[in-house]
């Protein structure tokens, strides 16, 4: 990872997750979550933020995803990750998606009631330059 340091003007994190979102698929998630699953998780998600981060170019993007509907592993993160990165900056999704699974926040998130979908998440954020 050294010898990438900010290497790219594009990064993707699609991010190991509870798989909330995805329940209608995963049924056996239901019944195996553990509250130190998601702590370890939500850590785990950290780390990989922090060193995505490391890889992408002033200027360049970082999408953060998940297919979790759960805010603690999607916006929770983003707002810990921006706190810890103020180099960082929401760029709202508005541009590239349909307004129905844009959030007020700007992120793209599609829900199993709302849209009849797998729920996912992802946030668009850009590293000043
Ligand atoms: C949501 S999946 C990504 C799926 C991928 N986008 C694809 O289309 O195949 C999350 C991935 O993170 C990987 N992963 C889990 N723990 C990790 C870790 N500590 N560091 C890096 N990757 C990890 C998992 O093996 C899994 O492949």
């Amino acid at each position: 990872m050294e010898n990438n340091h900010e290497a790219y003007e594009k990064v993707l994190l699609d991010a190991p997750c509870s798989g909330l979102g995805v329940l209608s698929k995963r049924a056996d998630l239901r019944w195996n979550r553990k509250s130190e699953d998601m702590e370890e998780l939500k850590s785990l998600q950290d780390e990989l933020l922090d060193a995505a981060s490391m890889l992408v170019k002033p200027g360049g993007v970082l999408v953060y995803s998940t297919c979790s509907i759960d805010p603690e592993e999607n916006e929770e993160r983003v707002a810990a990750f921006l706190l810890r990165h103020p180099e960082y900056n929401v760029d709202s999704a508005e541009r590239y998606i349909s307004p129905e699974f844009l959030t007020e926040q700007g992120y793209y998130f599609s829900s199993p009631v709302k849209h009849s979908l797998d729920g996912a998440f992802a946030a668009r954020l850009i590293c000043r330059s």
